[in-house]
């Protein structure tokens, strides 16, 4: 494996403001694929803030999921990943970003029924680039690991949403700002 952080950085600050540990950490937008409660056949990705600069997060692989006969698909692996990355980006640094780059390995198959315990963890930041990564547990905290991810998110302006959003789906927001998480300074 190529050393981590990949580049010098400095250690990263939880922001003053970032929820408690044990602090169950709300959907950011109800129509994620990852956590959205709006998405029938979504991860429905749960997430409970951890200590220091950790997020734990958690979700059920199910028969909607399958990539072989009764197993989970990978690349909807590496989106649960996505999503449990990011949150821990949101939520502790509380800034708005985007995943620049994801990379997993995939340790062990994921039957269908399995509950997937991931642990997040910020490494480190460089300007505007945050490294993070995380294991994923079958069935427990402490159980075997099937995957593990590593990601570069990029800290980006809410400008970033609005420039590339769908119209429709920026208005939807606009009349119902409840489909949106209050989980990042919308003026910092
Ligand atoms: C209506 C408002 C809505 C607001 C919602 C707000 C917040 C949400 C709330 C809470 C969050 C909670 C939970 C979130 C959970 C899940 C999140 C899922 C996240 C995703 O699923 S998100 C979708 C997939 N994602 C993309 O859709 C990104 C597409 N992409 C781009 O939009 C640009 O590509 C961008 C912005 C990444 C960079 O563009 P840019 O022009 O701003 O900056 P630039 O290119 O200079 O990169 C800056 C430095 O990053 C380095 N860098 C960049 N990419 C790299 C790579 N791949 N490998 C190695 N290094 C890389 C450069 O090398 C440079 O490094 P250096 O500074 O050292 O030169």
């Amino acid at each position: 494996m190529n050393s981590w952080p990949p580049v010098p950085t400095e250690p990263p600050a939880r922001h003053p403001d970032a929820p408690a540990p044990d602090t169950e950490l709300p959907e950011h937008y109800a129509y994620c694929f990852g956590c959205g409660s709006e998405v029938e056949h979504g991860l429905h990705l749960r997430a409970t803030a951890g200590d220091d600069l950790t997020v734990r997060s958690r979700f059920l692989v199910t028969e909607t999921h399958q990539g072989a006969p009764g197993l989970a698909h990978g690349g909807l692996l590496a989106c649960a990943f996505d999503e449990a990355l990011g949150t821990a980006v949101g939520h502790l640094l509380r800034r708005p970003a985007v995943t620049g780059r994801l990379e997993t390995d995939f340790v062990r198959p994921v039957p269908v029924g399995t509950v997937l315990h991931i642990d997040a963890h910020i490494d480190g930041v460089a300007g505007r680039k945050v490294y993070v990564s995380a294991e994923g547990r079958m069935n427990s905290v402490v159980g075997d690991i099937a995957v593990r991810a590593r990601a570069l998110f990029v800290l980006v302006e809410l400008k970033h949403f609005i420039d590339h959003g769908r119209r429709e789906d920026l208005r939807k927001v606009a009349e119902d700002p409840g489909l949106l998480g209050r989980s990042v300074d919308l003026n910092p």
